[in-house]
């Protein structure tokens, strides 16, 4: 009783909590990650606050993220699952919400080694897919500028453009299949609701006694929604196991694709990964499931909020539009391997990834009291990173609201550069847009090469202006917050061809 009073005295400071709500009002006012960091404006860059019955530590500042996401990683990557996810049994095999053990493990090592990896991305089979996803979305805003039929370009939604070619390019990556038109429109609408419904704030999480009654259908909804996905990756499974079993014919050579649906069904018939854990139906459908709708939300906001901070800032549009045609002149679309000569597209992806983290609170749970600058973290409370307020720490970043490209061009002999390469040094914690620690993004190395190649693609390719409406009214940047931080308003430009 002493120690656990003694670890109550030693929590972070926080605001007071009322009883039984605690600082459910302080956190509603606003989106959680905007309520949080001005929470800790005044009760500091590590502050305890209380959700329902829940107690949360909040860190929000560099050196605290480092605390969490380095000096004591060990202890803090455990996981209580949104109660949302236990729809359709989706926690219990998700690589996001699983503790940090055999299964999880497991998980993350298969996703690197046979698609995410950079090695797999710059190979053989994938390069292709991954050039062709920016084919594609540059196929789709000439398509949709050109729907008016006149000649002044409809308004594209770049956003909408972007999902769509990274669904179809995951798909690619993972079945060997396209997606017929029909199931794009079913997954796109199943992927965007089952994201957002996954983080809405949910009674059931605040106060888990309740959860079983899922007061707000959060979990019956959830279930719904990515049962509509599961339908779909259901039947290509069924059907690459029907080809499999008809290519095995007599010698038993099973491997039609050597995707990562192949390689996962090689695993299940061998019975298990690396024998140590069982890699059954239900895990294989959850994990094609969990990339698939990690890919396509994630990397399409993040382009639409360059592209809306670009239309708002001609200057920097038109230094990148410079820096582009010099670089890449007549060529039809950047590529990853030109970045090493564009720094300052790359700084502008950066700068975008720190004022619009898609994924802008990480939520672990400590599974081991810690101590971080003299306070207690207890063992069993939720522990949240929040990358936003990071990101916008005045002490890392001078004038950290505005959009500042500049800020990471570095003048390295005479020329510019940008400095520190996007994801590659965990030990500097005040830009850490995918995380850091053993739970970093584990789509990183997809990421980096989508957002380079196809925003160097869109304003290589393209003249963009705003909507004359838009230009009078100015650019809607409110937030939408599902599992990722989208535009709440989906930005519409107008594009024309260079
Ligand atoms: C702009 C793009 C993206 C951003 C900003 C982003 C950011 C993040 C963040 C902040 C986390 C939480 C890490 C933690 O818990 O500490 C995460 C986890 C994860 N991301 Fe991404 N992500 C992006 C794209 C992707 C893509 C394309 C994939 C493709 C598969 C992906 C797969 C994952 C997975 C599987 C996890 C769970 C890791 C775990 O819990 O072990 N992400 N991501």
């Amino acid at each position: 009783l002493q120690l656990f009073g003694d670890a109550r005295r030693r929590l972070p400071p926080g605001p007071t909590p009322l009883p039984l709500i605690g600082n459910l009002l302080d956190i509603a006012s606003d989106l959680p990650h905007r309520s949080l960091a001005r929470l800790a404006g005044r009760h500091g860059p590590l502050m305890a606050v209380r959700l329902g019955t829940v107690v949360a530590v909040v860190a929000s500042s560099p050196s605290t993220a480092r605390e969490v996401l380095q000096t004591h990683n060990g202890s803090l990557t455990g996981r209580v699952p949104p109660d949302a996810w236990h729809g359709v049994g989706h926690a219990a095999n998700s690589v996001f919400v699983l503790p940090p053990r055999r299964k999880w493990r497991a998980l993350r090592r298969i996703g690197a080694e046979h698609l995410l990896s950079a090695r797999q991305l710059d190979g053989r089979r994938l390069l292709p897919l991954l050039r062709d996803a920016v084919l594609d979305l540059l196929r789709r805003v000439s398509e949709m500028s050109a729907a008016s039929g006149g000649g002044a370009g409809a308004p594209v939604q770049v956003g909408h453009a972007a999902f769509a070619a990274m669904m179809d390019m995951q798909w690619r990556a993972m079945f060997s299949a396209g997606l017929e038109d029909d199931d794009a429109r079913v997954l796109q609408d199943a992927a965007r609701e089952a994201v957002a419904l996954s983080l809405k704030p949910n009674l059931s999480d605040f106060y888990p006694a309740l959860a079983a009654v899922d007061l707000q259908g959060l979990r019956r909804r959830f279930a719904g929604r990515v049962g509509t996905v599961y339908h779909l990756v259901d039947e290509q499974i069924e059907r690459r196991m029907r080809r499999r079993r008809e290519a095995a014919g007599d010698d038993g050579e099973a491997r039609s694709e050597d995707d990562l649906l192949d390689v996962l069904l090689d695993m299940s018939e061998h019975g298990k990964d690396d024998g140590k854990v069982a890699i059954d139906r239900d895990l294989i459908r959850t994990f094609l499931t969990d990339i698939f709708l990690a890919t396509v939300d994630t990397i399409a906001s993040t382009l639409e909020w360059a592209m809306a901070e670009l239309l708002q800032d001609r200057e920097t549009m038109r230094k990148l539009q410079e820096e582009l045609k010099k670089v890449l002149g007549s060529k039809t679309h950047a590529e990853y391997a030109d970045m090493d000569r564009l720094p300052y597209l790359r700084a502008v992806i950066k700068e975008t990834l720190r004022l619009h983290p898609v994924v802008p609170i990480v939520p672990n749970v400590a599974e081991e009291m810690v101590e971080i600058h003299g306070h207690v973290v207890p063992r069993g409370s939720t522990i949240l990173v929040n990358l936003w307020a990071v990101h916008r720490d005045a002490e890392a970043w001078p004038e950290p609201n505005r959009f500042l490209p500049e800020r990471f061009m570095l003048r390295q002999h005479g020329q510019e550069a940008a400095g520190r390469a996007l994801g590659t040094a965990t030990t500097e914690f005040g830009l850490i847009p995918f995380s850091a620690g053993r739970r970093v993004c584990l789509g990183l190395p997809l990421a980096t090469r989508m957002l380079h190649a196809m925003l160097g693609s869109l304003l290589h390719r393209f003249e963009w202006t705003l909507p004359l409406e838009v230009e009078e009214n100015g650019v809607d940047m409110s937030e939408n917050l599902g599992l990722t931080m989208t535009v709440a308003t989906p930005l519409q430009a107008i594009a024309k061809s260079i």
